[in-house]
C-alpha cells in the first residue's frame, strides 16, 4: 500500500490542437503532497482533468485508492476534492444556503467543518458567492473541498489570487490536510515558491511529456546546477546530465551528481524556479 494515486503511460489528444499528453505517469504515495509545476500549457489540467474523468483519455491506466479508477462511482468522486482556478459553485447562492445545498450532494458533507474553514478563511456567509472576490472564491472552493471528507485532493492553481496572507493560511491547511497518512495531494502552481514550502515530490511537464519527477529533498540536497564550459560539459557522464542550457559562452547544467564538477562551478542556492526555467528552456 504505497500510493494513493498511480497514473501510468497516460496518452490524451484533442480533436482541434497538435497537443497530446504522451505517456504521462506520477504517483501519489500517501501521506505525501506532489507538486505538478509546467509552463503555460504543458498539459497541467488536461493530466487533472484526465484522472477526474471529466476530459477522456486516449490509453493509459489510473488506479485511486488502489483500485482502477471509475468515473461513475459516486462514493470514488466523494473521495476526490477538487480546486479549480473558476468557481464551479451557484453564484447566486450564499455560504449558508451553499451549505445547505450541499450538505444534499455529499453522504460525508460535515457543516462543522465547512463552516470552521469559512470562519478560518474569514468568508462572509450572507454575500452571493457570485460576488466574491477572486480569492474568496478560491478559499471557498477550498473549504468544500476540505468538508466532504475527501481523501485525495486536486488543485489546479489553488494559491494563484490569493494574498500572502492567503496563500500562508492555505499552505498550512493542505499541510495539516496530509498529516493523517491515508490522503494526498496533487498542486500545480506557477508560484513555485508555494510548491517549494510544501511540497513532497515534484512533477515537471512540458509539452505533454514528464520531463522529471523527483522528491524535493534529493532535488534541492542532491542535484547540482553548474556553470561549465563546452569542453567541460563533454567530459560529464551523459546519464548524470537531466537539463542543460546554452549561457553565453558557458552551459548551465541541472545534474543528478556533484562529484563531477568542482565547487566553483556550482550556482548556489538555486530555487525550484530557476530548476523549473532550466528544464523548460534547457536544450535536452
Ligand atoms: N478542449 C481543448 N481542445 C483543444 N485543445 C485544448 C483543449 N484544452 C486544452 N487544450 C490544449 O492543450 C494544451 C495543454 O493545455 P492545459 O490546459 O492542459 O495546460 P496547463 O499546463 O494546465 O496550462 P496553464 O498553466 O496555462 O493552465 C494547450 O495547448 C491547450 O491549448
Amino acid at each position: 500500500m504505497t500510493a494513493i494515486l498511480e497514473v501510468t503511460d497516460l496518452n490524451k489528444s484533442y480533436k482541434d490542437s497538435s497537443f497530446s499528453l504522451e505517456d504521462v505517469s506520477l504517483t501519489i504515495p500517501y501521506g505525501s503532497i506532489v507538486g505538478f509545476i509546467g509552463e503555460n500549457g504543458a498539459g497541467k489540467s488536461t493530466t487533472m482533468g484526465s484522472i477526474l474523468g471529466t476530459l477522456r483519455v486516449d490509453t493509459g491506466s489510473i488506479q485511486m485508492f488502489e483500485r482502477d479508477v471509475n468515473h461513475k462511482n459516486k462514493a470514488e468522486k466523494e473521495d476526490i476534492g477538487v480546486v479549480f482556478d473558476d468557481l464551479k459553485l451557484p453564484k447566486r447562492l450564499t455560504v449558508k444556503k451553499l451549505n445547505r445545498v450541499l450538505s444534499h450532494v455529499y453522504k460525508n458533507w460535515s457543516e462543522e467543518t465547512f463552516f470552521h474553514y469559512v470562519d478560518f478563511f474569514q468568508l462572509p456567509k450572507d454575500k452571493a458567492v457570485g460576488h466574491f472576490s477572486r480569492g474568496m472564491s478560491m478559499k471557498l472552493s477550498v473549504a468544500v473541498a476540505l468538508s466532504h471528507q475527501a481523501k485525495l485532493l486536486i488543485l489546479d492553481e489553488a494559491t494563484a489570487g490569493l494574498d500572502p496572507t492567503g496563500r500562508a493560511e492555505l499552505l498550512e491547511v493542505l499541510q495539516a490536510f496530509v498529516k493523517d497518512q491515508d490522503r494526498g495531494i496533487l498542486m500545480s502552481s506557477h508560484i513555485t515558491s508555494d510548491i517549494e514550502k510544501i511540497a513532497d515530490q515534484l512533477v515537471f511537464i512540458k509539452g505533454g511529456k514528464i520531463r522529471l519527477s523527483v522528491s524535493k529533498q534529493v532535488l534541492l540536497n542532491e542535484y547540482v546546477v553548474a556553470r561549465l564550459r563546452n569542453e567541460e560539459v563533454q567530459q560529464l557522464t551523459k546519464t548524470h546530465i537531466i537539463a542543460k542550457k546554452a549561457d553565453g559562452e558557458y552551459v548551465e547544467v541541472l545534474l543528478t551528481n556533484r562529484s563531477e564538477v568542482s565547487e566553483d562551478q556550482l550556482i548556489q542556492n538555486r530555487t525550484i524556479d530557476d530548476i523549473s526555467l532550466l528544464l523548460m528552456r534547457g536544450d535536452i
